[in-house]
C-alpha cells in the first residue's frame, strides 16, 4: 500500500525549531540553520522559527519571570519557542494548551532536554494559569514590547527619534513578495495576464515592479524558470536604474558590481544595459549563485571571486565607468524578511561593519574613471552604515560629488534634512543609497 502523506508531529517541529533558535543564538544565520533541518520538517520549522524570532523578546521576558534560574541552553530555547508561539492567542498557530503539551513532549523525547522536562512542564502550566498577569508584567520591558534587542532599540531611538516606533513595528510585519520583470523577456502588459491565469493577484508598481497579493513558492511564480522575473524587494530595485540613468559616456560601459552575490543587482544591471559587467564576490560558494541566477535570466556577467578591498589582487588597471558597491552590513533594513538578524547581531557589529564598508569604499574609488560614478548602498537603517558613511566619504575625497540620491529609504519614513536627505517612501525594505560622481580633471 502507498504511504499516506502525514504531517510531522508538532513536538518534532518544536524540537527542530528550538535547535534553529539555539543555532542563531550561537552565531549561525537563520537561513543556514533552517537549511540544515531535515527536508520533511523544513517548511513547517521555517514558519514557526520566523514567528518565534518576531516574538522572542516577549518570550525571553516571560521565561525570566517563570524560571528564577536560567535553564541550560537547549531547554531555554525550547521554553522560549513555546512561549513565543503561545503568548498571544491572536497570532498563535495552535491553541496554547496544545503548544504547551507538545513542548513538554518535545522536552521528554530528546536527551538534551529530558532532565528539564518536569521543570518546563511546571513553568508552562503556570504560564497557562497566569498568562494575562505575566504578559502584563513584561509590558514595561522594551525588548518584550518591540521584540528587538535593547541595544538596537536604544540606537534606533537615538538616531530616529520621530520614526523608531514605526520602524520597529514595520520590522515585525510580513514583507510583500515583489517581482522584478526582466525587460529583455517580458513587460507588464504581457506579464500581468500570466499572473491572472495562475490566479495570482499582481499589483503593478512601476514598469518593472510587480508586487504579488500573496507570497507563493518561487517555483510556482509564472515565468520564473524562464527568466521572465526575479524576486527582489522594491528598495533593492532602486540600485541599477539609479546608477545607470543619465550616465552619458559612450557605450559599452565597463561596470563593476562589487559584493555581488547572489547577483540580484548584477542581473538588473545587465537587463537594463548592454555593458561589460564584472561581478565580484569574496565568497566562492555565494559567487556560484551569481552565475546560476544570471543563466536563468539569459545574462552573462564575468564572475570574479576576490576581495573588493584588495584591488591589487584582481584589478586589470582598466578604469570602470560605473561601480556598484552593495556593501556587507548589519542588514538592519531587511529584518522583516530575515527576522533572525536582530538576534544574531551584536551592538559592536555596527562599527565593525562600518569600518569594513569604509575600507572597501576607499579601495574602489580609485578604480572609477574621471566622470564615472560609484553607487554606495547598504540594506541598513543605521546612520553609521548610510548617511554617516557617505558624509565621511565626501569629506575625505574632494574629487567626489554627491549626485541626487535617495539617502535612507525608510519603511514608514518621514522627511528629515541632512547632507544626504532621508526619503519618504512606503512599503519596502530599508536601504541606503548615495551616488557619487568623480569630478573630471
Ligand atoms: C549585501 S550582499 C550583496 C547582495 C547583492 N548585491 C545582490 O543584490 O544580490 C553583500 C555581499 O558582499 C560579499 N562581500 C563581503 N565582503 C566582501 C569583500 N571584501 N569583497 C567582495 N565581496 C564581499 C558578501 O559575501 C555578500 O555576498
Amino acid at each position: 500500500m502507498p504511504e499516506l502523506h502525514k504531517t510531522p508531529a508538532l513536538w518534532r517541529q518544536l524540537q527542530a525549531t528550538a535547535r534553529v533558535v539555539l543555532a542563531v543564538r550561537g552565531g549561525a544565520s537563520g537561513t543556514v540553520a533552517i537549511d540544515a533541518v531535515e527536508a520533511e520538517l523544513r517548511s513547517g520549522v521555517q514558519a514557526l522559527a520566523f514567528q518565534v524570532w518576531r516574538n522572542l523578546g516577549r518570550a525571553q521576558a516571560l521565561c525570566a519571570l517563570l524560571a528564577s534560574k536560567k535553564p541550560p541552553p537547549a531547554a531555554d530555547a525550547l521554553l522560549c519557542v513555546a512561549l513565543a508561539l503561545a503568548w498571544d492567542d491572536a497570532q498563535a498557530p495552535y491553541d496554547a494548551f496544545t503548544l504547551v503539551n507538545q513542548a513538554v513532549e518535545a522536552a521528554k523525547r530528546q536527551q538534551e532536554t529530558k532532565a528539564q522536562a518536569n521543570f518546563m512542564n511546571a513553568c508552562l502550566r503556570r504560564f497557562l494559569r497566569e498568562k494575562d498577569t505575566l504578559v502584563a508584567a513584561t509590558q514595561k520591558d522594551p525588548e518584550a514590547v518591540w521584540n528587538h534587542p535593547a541595544w538596537w532599540i536604544t540606537r534606533l531611538k537615538a538616531e530616529r527619534p520621530a520614526q523608531w516606533m514605526a520602524l520597529l513595528s514595520a520590522a515585525n510585519r510580513h514583507a510583500p513578495m515583489t517581482l522584478r520583470l526582466n525587460r529583455r523577456r517580458t513587460c507588464v502588459d504581457d506579464y500581468l495576464p500570466l499572473l491572472e491565469q495562475a490566479q495570482l493577484r499582481g499589483i503593478h508598481r512601476s514598469a518593472q515592479i510587480v508586487e504579488l497579493g500573496q507570497a507563493v513558492p518561487v517555483q510556482t511564480v509564472p515565468g520564473f524558470a524562464q527568466g521572465m522575473v526575479s524576486v527582489q524587494d522594491a528598495a533593492a530595485q532602486v540600485a541599477a536604474p539609479l546608477l545607470l540613468d543619465g550616465y552619458a559616456a559612450p557605450q559599452p560601459w565597463r561596470i563593476l558590481d562589487a559584493c555581488a552575490a547572489p547577483g540580484g543587482k548584477t542581473g538588473h544591471l545587465l537587463e537594463l544595459a548592454d555593458a561589460e559587467v564584472i561581478a565580484l564576490e569574496v565568497d566562492a560558494r555565494r559567487a556560484q549563485r551569481i552565475q546560476s541566477n544570471a543563466q536563468r535570466l539569459g545574462l552573462t556577467p564575468q564572475v570574479v571571486t576576490a576581495d573588493a578591498s584588495r584591488p591589487d589582487s584582481w584589478w586589470d588597471a582598466k578604469p570602470f565607468d560605473l561601480v556598484l558597491l552593495d556593501a556587507p552590513c548589519t542588514a538592519s533594513g531587511i529584518v522583516r524578511r530575515h527576522p533572525d538578524i536582530r538576534w544574531l547581531r551584536r551592538a559592536s557589529d555596527v562599527d565593525q561593519l562600518a569600518a569594513i564598508q569604509k575600507r572597501i569604499l576607499q579601495a574602489l574609488w580609485p578604480l572609477v574613471r574621471p566622470g564615472g560614478r560609484l553607487l554606495y548602498c547598504t540594506c541598513s537603517l543605521f546612520v553609521a552604515e548610510g548617511q554617516g558613511q557617505a558624509q565621511a566619504f565626501l569629506a575625505n575625497n574632494t574629487d567626489a560629488q554627491l549626485l541626487p540620491s535617495p539617502g535612507h529609504l525608510l519603511p514608514q519614513s518621514e522627511v528629515t534634512a541632512g547632507v544626504v536627505p532621508d526619503n519618504p517612501l512606503g512599503d519596502h525594505d530599508g536601504f541606503f543609497y548615495a551616488l557619487f560622481e568623480k569630478r573630471a580633471v
